[in-house]
């Protein structure tokens, strides 16, 4: 079996190739960075090592890398692959769409079996996003014989993974915990053996609303409060009791999310809470505030993290005092070598806190915009050399 993989960043190879690697598939991966394609090629292998005590090692082998640039040998892998995956960030599933759909169109003339293709990112339905990207630039006719042969199913994924420079080679370095749920309901090809220790499901929305809203907010909020307050990493951040105090209420107002919305119950909320807090202060892990916080701008988008819950939690006519905290914090992330973060202060600075608000979390809500001004006000004050 095979499967071509694009984006051989931190996940991809911590946790995707990892899992297919074990359920027996050859990972060809594709990436835009010339030297982890031809770090993975020289090697034909990469090391995992888990952040635990024993900070055991284990060699994901064989797989072989393409750059971006090599496209006729995408399209090979394309038409060779059983599965197709990707984990290249949400901002940059349009780049893939162009050789994805020359490839799956050549898939449907030469007969080939139907193939699922599933993006892993970190939003709601990457996957679904992914199918809309192909749409926008294939004629109607050609998206239909697509869909005929071609499956878009949605999945969560969750592994504190970073990377590290070791000797030339990038080592992948992974927490112990992962979770891989897929939507089974969206596959086309359920013939294939089940990746090894994914969950299928046949309703994702809890699972991946639950990873969004809950794992990902109380990291994005505790990385936006940990810069302000000067520390470098999540881990450091909630060393400091305030700010652990700050998550926790974070996590207790999204929670309510889950009992109004997905009728879950509280202690099993309440038990992942503890386990998402016990996750991030991890001692074995070193994540920068930079890396969590990074691309403010996806982060504060209206169907995101810290955005959504807080909207329809303030709908319910429940308290957001925290998550509003987190999304000024957001609005003072200073990161000159973060894109998003240099546009989004060049927006404050040229329009004003108020307008910045309004335009990048789409809530236009006077009083929201009022009490989100409040709140950076206030984190700015006691932060007067941050901005
Ligand atoms: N790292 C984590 O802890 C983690 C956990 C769960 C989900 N995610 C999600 O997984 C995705 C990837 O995150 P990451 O941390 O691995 O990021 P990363 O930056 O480490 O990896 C992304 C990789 O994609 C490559 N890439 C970018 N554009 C590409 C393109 N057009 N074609 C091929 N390759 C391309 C980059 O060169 C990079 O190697 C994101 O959506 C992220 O939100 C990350
Ligand atoms: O990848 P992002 O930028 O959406 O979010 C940053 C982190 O919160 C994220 O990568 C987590 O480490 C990961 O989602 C844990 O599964």
């Amino acid at each position: 079996m095979k499967a071509l993989h694009f984006g051989a960043g931190n996940i991809g190879r911590g946790l995707i190739g990892y899992l297919l690697n074990k359920t027996g598939y050859e990972v060809c991966f594709v990436d835009a960075d010339h030297q982890l394609v031809e770090s993975i090629n020289d090697n034909k292998q990469y090391v995992i090592e888990l952040l635990d005590e024993n900070h055991t090692q284990e060699t994901v082998s064989p797989v072989r890398a393409l750059h971006t640039s090599a496209q006729n040998e995408i399209i090979e892998a394309i038409l060779e692959a059983d599965l197709i995956t990707t984990s290249v960030g949400a901002q940059n599933l349009s780049r893939i769409a162009p050789i994805l759909s020359r490839g799956l169109l050549l898939r449907k003339q030469q007969s080939k079996p139907l193939i699922d293709v599933m993006a892993n990112e970190n939003t709601i339905n990457a996957s679904s996003q992914l199918k809309e990207e192909v749409k926008k630039i294939v004629s109607e006719q050609q998206m239909d014989e697509i869909l005929s042969c071609v499956g878009f199913p949605n999945s969560a994924i969750d592994r504190l993974s970073l990377s590290e420079k070791r000797r030339e080679e990038e080592v992948a370095l992974v927490e112990p915990y992962y979770e891989w749920i897929i939507n089974r309901s969206e596959m086309v090809n359920k013939d294939l053996p089940p990746v090894k220790n994914a969950v299928y499901v046949d309703t994702l929305k809890p699972h991946i609303e639950r990873k969004l809203y809950m794992v990902n907010m109380g990291h994005a909020a505790t990385a936006y409060m940990g810069y302000l307050k000067g520390y470098p990493t999540i881990q450091r951040a909630l060393k400091d009791a305030k700010l652990e105090e700050f998550l926790r209420g974070a996590l207790h107002e999204s929670a309510r999310y889950f009992t109004h919305i997905h009728d879950m119950d509280e202690e099993g909320l309440e038990a992942f809470m503890e386990q998402t807090i016990n996750r991030f202060k991890n001692e074995n892990i070193s994540d920068d505030v930079f890396r969590v916080g990074r691309a403010p701008i996806r982060k504060l988008g209206s169907e995101e993290r810290l955005v959504k819950p807080a909207k329809v939690l303030n709908d319910l006519g429940l308290p957001i005092e925290n998550l509003t905290t987190a999304i000024a914090a957001a609005l003072l992330f200073d990161n000159p070598e973060d894109e998003e973060s240099v546009t989004l202060q060049n927006y404050r600075e040229d329009q004003g806190v108020e307008a910045a608000i309004a335009h990048f979390t789409e809530w236009n809500d006077d009083t929201i915009v009022s009490k989100i001004k409040n709140h950076y006000m206030q984190l700015k004050q006691e932060q007067p050399l941050k901005s």
